[in-house]
């Protein structure tokens, strides 16, 4: 059993909070604020118990360079707005420096205060000891509330838990028991659902599902990489050409499973990712070479809705197209619709992304669970222990 904030005193301490704040953006302007809205419970617990709270997390991925869109001013405001009280937000571009342990020193009992992306030093996804020192020099206790960033060992998450007492946040811990319950003994039929955009983070999950779920449903531009493997044209599709063996070993190792790997079987295809650009519908083995996939076509729409029919238990990540235009959100909202309508079923629904998706089709009250997580509530149903977990003090 690990630590959590119950185990703590918080009276006069500085609070160091790994957060997941990695919200959908369009520009400066997030469309989705259900990671800041799940971390509140946390803060204004430290808060009203006496401790000052200093909280991190990483946004996009700037790969160690200082990116002036992927700052987290935008989400200090909108959190200032949540809490209904300032947050100090302490922007420096090393993340962690002199002036910033001297401005955090400065923090009054009871004040909120946010700093800058830290993937914006290099050393953060090395998990550097050097940084994770430097980090924890902020505080004097350490809890991680970040669910979503739980799959990553870093040093804001994992190297920084070695310098400081630790302890899960009630996200963690309410999201672990949620998806733990539910997939241990599942309902079934076991479906689960897995698309997006971050195919080389993803695939190897799918191999491991193989064990638990009873089929497997694979859109977004996860489908590309199938469909090459087994020798089709996907033209400019987002493909990860040193994944094709996987995934035919994924196809080889479903066969043997009994598992029902379902692939779309029609695209709506387009030439560049724009709204309102020429888009044309085509059959799985018509990709044309000079277009790319955006989204399934109307015949997988019907085909995964029929595999959805009679599920008791669906997890789901990963949209089933570039959801963000109008022009490619049809599948993704289809789906959407159709585990909102399953009877008497467990439905989980994670990621940033997908999230964002459930919450823009207006389903959300119809989903079992809404998790944060998405690369992270993938890895815990393969039943894997994350780092970010396992590196919080265990209790006496
Ligand atoms: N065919 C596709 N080509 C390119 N991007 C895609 C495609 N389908 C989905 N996406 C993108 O995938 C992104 C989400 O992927 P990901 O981060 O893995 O999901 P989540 O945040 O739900 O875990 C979305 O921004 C969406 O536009
Ligand atoms: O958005 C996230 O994951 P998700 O896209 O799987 O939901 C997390 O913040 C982790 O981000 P990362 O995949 O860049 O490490
Ligand atoms: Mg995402």
């Amino acid at each position: 059993m690990k630590k959590t904030l119950k185990d703590f005193d918080f009276k006069g301490k500085k609070v160091l909070i790994r957060v997941d704040f990695n919200v959908p953006l369009d520009g400066d302007k997030i469309t989705n604020d259900d990671r800041i809205v799940k971390s509140l419970p946390t803060i204004k617990y430290i808060v009203g118990k006496g401790g000052t709270v200093i909280l991190m997390s990483h946004l996009g991925r700037p790969k160690g360079q200082y990116v002036e869109s992927l700052s987290l001013g935008p989400v200090a405001k909108r959190l200032s707005e949540l809490l209904n009280c300032e947050v100090k937000f302490i922007a420096d571009k090393k993340v962690v420096s002199e002036e910033v342990i001297r401005a955090v020193g400065n923090l009054k009992e009871g004040d909120v205060a946010l700093i800058e992306n830290t993937r914006f030093v290099a050393e953060e996804e090395k998990n550097d000891d050097g940084f994770a020192k430097e980090l924890s020099k902020l505080a004097d206790i350490y809890v991680n509330d970040a669910f979503g960033t739980s799959h990553r060992a870093h040093a804001s998450n994992v190297g920084v838990s070695k310098y400081l007492p630790s302890a899960l946040g009630f996200l963690v811990e309410k999201e672990v028991e949620y998806i733990q319950g539910a997939v241990e003994n599942p309902k079934r039929p076991f479906v689960a659902i897995v698309g997006g955009a971050k195919v080389s983070d993803k695939i190897g999950v799918i191999e491991n599902l193989l064990t638990k779920v009873d089929k497997i449903i694979i859109v977004g531009a996860m489908a590309y990489t199938f469909l090459k493997a087994q020798g089709y044209e996907v033209g400019t599709s987002l493909v990860e050409d040193d994944k094709l063996d996987l995934a035919r070993e994924t196809m080889e190792k479903a066969k043997e499973e009994g598992v029902n790997l379902i692939l779309p079987v029609d695209f709506v295809v387009a030439g560049e990712i724009k709204e309102g650009i020429n888009k044309v519908t085509v059959d799985f083995d018509k990709m044309p070479v000079d277009l790319m996939g955006l989204d399934i076509g109307e015949k997988s729409i019907e085909l995964i809705d029929e595999a959805l029919q009679g599920a008791k238990t669906v997890i789901w990540n990963g949209p089933a197209g570039v959801f963000e235009l109008s022009d490619f959100s049809k599948g993704t909202f289809a789906i959407a619709n159709t585990i909102a309508k399953l009877k008497d079923a467990t439905t989980i629904v994670g990621g940033g992304d997908s999230v964002a998706a459930i919450k823009q089709a207006g389903i959300e009250d119809e989903i079992s669970h809404i998790s944060t997580g998405g690369g992270a509530s993938l890895e815990l149903l393969e039943g894997k222990v994350l780092p970010g977990i396992d590196s919080i003090e265990d209790k006496e």
